[in-house]
């Protein structure tokens, strides 16, 4: 028996899955206007900086938004992808959506992109989906190591947008996938791939993005998740614990973040007589500002300059085929029953 509708009954779709992708977000260009609007949506998430509105808001529009939009353009000028004039998160975010959107175009799967700060939004996809008829979605934070200041504040924008809905879709979270065996494999053929025909590199650094010292003892997991990465990609690469170290990179501000930092570790080994690194950083899904300035222009000028010789850069894992596998893998265990 077919139900016959009213004529001016709404549209019903039919339903769909959506697979939202989010990453960190960008600025839309590296001019001082684009990078002072990405950088005063970003310093304003409670989630990344937890001081009180009424301490932190005059320092942030007095002081930081008055100085750091043009240092940071500088930055990101350098890195910027000139062909479609966007930076590289941008680039390599929009492509790890569109390449995994290949691994369910006959499943009814929709899969979206979004940036937590800038555009797209992640109220503006999360409509996307569900004008698509997507009432069951899931949330990829493209975070391996769960943290406050990345996932959660994901999550609640994901959750503030619900709450303004009539019609919610069920939602499911990726959880922090620091330890997953196909993440790790990844990595560790990205390590090899990379120094493949090479000498091997007296040292391996595993960079990751900083954090103040205190989310550790408010309880943030982020630390124990980013050593534990490392670990498990040392054992899958057999690689000696005396040549790899664990670093923490990008401190802001001038409170202790997780040590050891990456920039005085760097000098001291090249320093110390250690000619030849090679420079990991598994935190980030794509390559960034962070990782193409800060790590593999800016550190290997750093190890250079202190009699370092060989300084190698490896690639985060950006749109490779191993990535959209591993992407593949989690969305496909997280979509069961669903599927
Ligand atoms: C990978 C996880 C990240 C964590 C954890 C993180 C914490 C964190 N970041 C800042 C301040 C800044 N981060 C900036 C850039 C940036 N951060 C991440 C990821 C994490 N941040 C990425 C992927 C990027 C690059 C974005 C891009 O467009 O390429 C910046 C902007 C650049 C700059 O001005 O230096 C700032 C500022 C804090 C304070 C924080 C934890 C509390
Ligand atoms: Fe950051
Ligand atoms: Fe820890």
């Amino acid at each position: 028996m077919t139900t016959v509708l009213p004529p001016d009954h709404p549209t019903v779709l039919n339903p769909r899955i959506g697979v939202l992708l989010v990453n960190l977000g960008t600025p839309d260009g590296y001019d001082t206007p684009s990078m002072r609007r990405y950088l005063a949506e970003f310093l304003s998430d409670p989630r990344v900086i937890e001081a009180p509105k009424w301490l932190w808001y005059p320092i942030l529009h007095g002081i930081i938004l008055t100085t750091r939009p043009k240092k940071s353009g500088q930055a990101y000028r350098k890195i910027w992808m000139r062909e479609t004039n966007e930076s590289p998160l941008r680039f390599y975010t929009r492509e790890q959506s569109n390449r995994l959107a290949t691994r369910f175009e006959t499943e009814n799967v929709a899969v979206e992109w979004a940036m937590r700060y800038g555009s797209p939004s992640i109220p503006d996809k999360l409509d996307a989906l569900l004008a698509a008829g997507c009432h069951r979605i899931l949330i990829l934070p493209l975070y391996p190591q769960y943290s406050a200041a990345t996932t959660a504040s994901v999550q609640d924008t994901v959750f503030a947008h619900l709450a303004t809905l009539r019609r919610q879709p069920a939602i499911r979270t990726l959880p922090s996938f620091h330890d997953e065996p196909s993440y790790i494999a990844a990595l560790a053929n990205s390590v090899r791939d990379s120094l493949k025909g090479a000498e091997t590199p007296d040292h391996l650094l595993c960079s990751f993005h900083g954090m103040p010292r205190e989310t550790l003892d408010k309880g943030d997991p982020y630390h124990c998740f980013c050593q534990k990465t490392g670990r498990l990609l040392r054992d899958a690469l057999g690689w000696p614990e005396d040549r790899f170290t664990v670093v923490f990179q990008s401190r802001f501000g001038p409170k202790e973040w997780l040590q050891p930092y990456a920039e005085p570790t760097v000098r001291d080994l090249a320093k110390g007589g250690t000619k030849s690194i090679a420079m990991i950083s598994p935190g980030f899904v794509s390559d960034c500002v962070e990782t193409l300035e800060e790590l593999a222009i800016g550190l290997k000028e750093v190890f250079e300059e202190n009699g370092g010789e060989h300084f190698t850069y490896i690639p985060c894992l950006n749109a490779t085929d191993a990535s959209i596998d591993m992407l593949e893998s989690l969305t496909r265990r997280e979509l069961s029953g669903w599927l």
